[in-house]
């Protein structure tokens, strides 16, 4: 509901998180003791960094979409200093911390969660909505180990375009990194970078400097190391999603499609570690 909310209708909890631009606690609403996200921006920070607008954007974006994949914005509210966003809480914490635990996750896991991706951004590009920033800390995972995407704060209406670099290079389109317009396909190319990086543990074009990252991805200078041991079916995947051109990367729809994804990804979306 659109009420106006304040401070007094939480009881706040532990920290939880801490991006660039704030922090993140678990709350609790007092009537109804409903367990949220409290995400507090600082509004001098905001002046400092200039980012009106992309929190805007954030707030704008994030309350219209629902999708089970995407973490929910249920409202917000501000005092003198500070912005207060209400958030589902991700009870699983961090996709990235996983994926640290284990140095690399299953074939299964893997497929489920680039199955579940794909389905968001799906749902994000009928809203005409690029996200632009799908790296594993944006991503959280429920209680039934179920994949949220978090952190809009880079996305945009694919309306109008904007050429901010947007955080480690690792993760941009080449047609981002050489700041081209863009279009909803750099979110397809971040798929692949995923996939890659779930299977091996580390991106793809990782490499010690930024401008040698940027190289390699111009590049696509891809390879695929023999362990840990990866089907063919999984790097015939990221390889129609690692392609320059964003007009031949594989498909939303396609990648749903895709063999391994169809064998491998838990249609329920939650997998259980392991
Ligand atoms: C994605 C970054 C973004 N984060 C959010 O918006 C976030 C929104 C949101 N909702 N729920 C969260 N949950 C957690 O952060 C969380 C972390 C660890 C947890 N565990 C610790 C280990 N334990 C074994 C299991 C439980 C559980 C939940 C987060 S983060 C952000 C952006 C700007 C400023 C702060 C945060």
């Amino acid at each position: 509901d659109n009420r106006e909310w304040s401070l007094d209708d939480f009881e706040i909890g532990r920290p939880l998180g801490r991006g660039k631009f704030g922090r993140v606690y678990l709350a609790r609403e007092r009537k109804s003791k409903y367990v949220v996200a409290l995400k507090i921006v600082f509004k001098q920070q905001i002046e400092k960094y200039r980012i009106h607008h992309q929190l805007r954007r954030e707030m704008e974006i994030q309350s219209g979409l629902r999708h089970p994949n995407i973490l929910r914005l249920y409202g917000w509210f501000h005092d003198d200093d500070r912005i207060f966003l209400i958030l589902e809480y991700a009870q699983g914490g961090e996709l990235y911390k996983e994926l640290q635990k284990y140095g690399h996750l299953t074939e299964r896991q893997a497929a489920t969660y680039i199955a579940s991706l794909a389905q968001a951004l799906a749902y994000c590009h009928e809203k005409h909505v690029i996200h632009r920033d799908i790296k594993p800390e944006n991503l959280l995972l429920d209680h039934e180990g179920r994949l949220k995407i978090a952190d809009f704060g880079w996305s945009v209406q694919s309306k109008f375009k904007r050429h901010t670099m947007c955080g480690t290079l690792d993760y941009l389109a080449p047609e981002m990194v050489e700041k081209k317009a863009h279009d909803h396909a750099v979110d397809n190319w971040t798929l692949g970078v995923l996939c890659y990086e779930f299977l091996y543990g580390v991106p793809p074009f990782e490499a010690e400097s930024q401008s040698d990252t940027f190289k390699r991805i111009m590049k696509v200078d891809l390879n695929f190391p023999d362990q840990p041991d990866v089907s063919s079916s999984t790097k015939d995947l990221i390889c129609q999603l690692l392609v320059k051109d964003s007009s031949k990367r594989l498909s939303l729809q396609k990648i749903m499609e895709h063999p391994w994804i169809v064998t491998n990804a838990n249609p329920m979306g939650s997998c259980k570690s392991g």
